[in-house]
């Protein structure tokens, strides 16, 4: 069978199948040689001043008429399916109970050893799937290894601090709301979260639920539902991810949708997806975001002939993720999820990534430096910023990430960097290149063994895509199991920059420079808003009324109230205003 072939059968399986979530304690284990004394605020400026840029892309200034991906069927057929689904009250699919963990079993005796671990504080694989598999008829897939490993990894961890679980289970038995609980999130002190103020005011929250209305369903993950909204003052538009508390406590997530406001309304990066509100209302927590109107860069890779890019086309993308993961690593953040899906198209046709909620923030960052660099192009150029230095210690032992671009490290279990998100990158561009990631095995079990011992094949059949050698350099280099010896591990994305394929490259004029993939968009009003006149609206027009019903209500949220210690209390609502509105 092709690697084609292959692909569109895992295109099957990632419709078909459910993520994959097993049980674990959010993890406080992470280590970090770096003083707690460092002053994150100065070095956020520092990084701040460093990426000081004008947010407005070149291509958006010339006002584009055209609607978004999501609304033109001719060339994004089923790109709003969503909305068809919403309105038509099709079947949630999150419902279908999320079905297991990982079982490396037979098949990776090494890994299944070494993640046996009782290091590991968090386990949460994702299995490759499109976010939106309810509309696209997908059937629930049951995954019976996985929860075979799930319980004999939890038996060689039974101490007390394992009983938290991302979905209540412990140990295969569900766990009574007695048995759960559920820890609140610290709060947290107006010193320990610190916002961009270069360019951003954070101010107290300025809306609530009521200020917006549902136009339609964008998108769907595990606890949540991610909603086009506009506002009822302005008319302006934004997704909105409205997250369920009920959920959250129930999958014990509660920490990941503190990461994400945090990682949200910490950054300010052209290609990282912008915060504008955050807020809570008794049963849930509102991100309310900047609408990505390009939609998924997954959908437009679907589209192109072959499921794939060009390697120059590739590159551009590759360098714009690349410029990305330097800004996060700086400002202290691991990714750790990394993946088409996770890649939105801003109108403009540049990327943004969204989808915090598996991000690990090191609790001190360090300074940035500036080293001597070993592959620097030209003499002059010798020197380059070591953004590795503000997280190069920070380790983190949780199991996250998505199956087949989990990084070796993250299978072993020995605690993970933020090279992880080099690892990523590499799977991320192969994929790009071949539409296949290089270690897929037939099931969890082969990828994860081919993770851990494969090295990476490019294809060479006959209508093979044809890449540079070069290309194939920096891969490689991603892609070694070592993560001493991976690219960025001297010097973080300063490496990867400096990598040869690069050197064309103009970091600091990416923005300025045109995507490859130019969304079609529809038309958009004298704002700049999409036209949805024409769109048939959403059931309901009420974000207060988020309907999450799929979900089984367990702990009423009432009795919450009643507990000084409400998991929620020092969610931070906020309204961020940006220089550029
Ligand atoms: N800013 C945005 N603009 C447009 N669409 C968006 C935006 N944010 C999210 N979406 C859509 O909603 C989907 C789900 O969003 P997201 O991945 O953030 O949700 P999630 O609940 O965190 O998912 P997961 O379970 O994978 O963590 C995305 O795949 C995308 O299609």
């Amino acid at each position: 069978m092709s690697i084609m072939d292959d692909r569109r059968d895992d295109e099957e399986t990632k419709v078909a199948s459910m993520r994959q979530f097993t049980p674990g304690k959010e993890g406080n284990q992470e280590s970090s040689k770096s003083s707690s004394s460092s002053k994150p605020s100065k070095i956020r400026s520092f990084i701040r001043l460093y990426f000081k840029e004008n947010r407005k892309f070149t291509f958006s200034k010339k006002k584009n008429k055209e609607l978004p991906s999501s609304y033109n069927n001719e060339k994004y057929e089923h790109a709003n399916p969503s909305f068809e689904n919403e309105a038509q009250g099709s079947q949630d699919p999150s419902s279908l109970q999320p079905n297991g963990a990982l079982n490396v079993g037979s098949a990776a005796t090494t890994s299944t050893t070494q993640m046996s671990s009782p290091d590991v504080d968090s386990l949460y694989v994702k299995k490759r799937e499109t976010k939106k598999s309810f509309f696209m008829g997908g059937k629930k897939k049951k995954d019976s290894n996985s929860k075979s490993f799930f319980n004999s990894r939890h038996a060689g961890q039974s101490n007390g601090s394992d009983n938290h679980s991302e979905n209540g289970n412990v140990n295969g038995i569900k766990a009574t709301e007695k048995e759960r609980k559920v820890e609140p999130v610290k709060k947290t002190t107006g010193s320990a979260r610190k916002y961009s103020s270069n360019s951003v005011k954070i101010g107290n929250v300025e809306v609530g639920p009521s200020s917006f209305e549902k136009v339609f369903l964008l998108g769907k993950g595990d606890v949540g539902r991610v909603y086009l909204v506009r506002e009822k003052k302005t008319s302006r538009f934004f997704a909105m991810k409205v997250l369920s508390k009920q959920e959250m406590i129930k999958r014990n997530k509660i920490k990941r949708a503190f990461a994400e406001q945090e990682i949200l309304a910490t950054s300010n990066h052209p290609f990282i997806v912008t915060l504008y509100h955050s807020f809570q209302s008794e049963e849930y927590l509102y991100l309310c975001m900047e609408y990505c109107m390009g939609g998924e860069f997954f959908r437009a890779l679907q589209r192109r002939p072959g499921r794939c890019l060009a390697e120059h086309e590739a590159k551009f993308y590759i360098a714009e993720v690349t410029a990305a993961l330097e800004y996060l690593h700086l400002m202290g953040f691991i990714y750790r999820d990394l993946k088409p899906e996770n890649i939105l198209l801003h109108k403009s046709g540049h990327i943004m990534l969204s989808d915090f909620d598996l991000s690990k923030q090191s609790g001190s960052i360090g300074s940035p430096t500036v080293i001597q660099a070993r592959n620097s192009p030209s003499a002059q150029n010798n020197y380059a910023l070591d953004t590795k230095s503000c997280i190069a210690n920070f380790r983190t032992n949780s199991f996250v990430g998505t199956e087949e671009y989990i990084a070796p490290e993250v299978i072993k279990g020995c605690g993970h960097t933020s090279a992880v998100d080099w690892w990523t990158l590499g799977i991320l561009f192969y994929e790009m290149l071949y539409a296949t990631t290089p270690f897929k095995g037939k099931n969890r079990n082969m990828t994860f063994s081919n993770i851990l011992h494969r090295e990476v094949v490019f294809p060479e059949y006959a209508d093979a895509p044809s890449i540079s050698s070069l290309c194939k350099s920096l891969i490689r280099k991603l892609l070694l199991k070592d993560e001493n010896d991976r690219l960025g591990s001297q010097a973080g994305a300063s490496d990867v920059k400096l990598h040869p394929f690069f050197k064309n490259v103009q970091w600091a004029l990416l923005r300025h420079t045109e995507p490859p993939i130019i969304p079609r968009l529809a038309p958009t009003d004298e704002l700049g808003n999409p036209n949805i006149a024409h769109l048939k609206e959403s059931k309901s027009l009420d974000i207060t009324n988020s309907n999450h019903n799929s979900h089984t209500v367990e702990v009423p949220l009432s009795n919450l109230k009643d507990q000084e210690d409400d998991p929620f209390l020092s969610f931070n609502s906020v309204t961020v205003h940006h220089d550029w509105d």
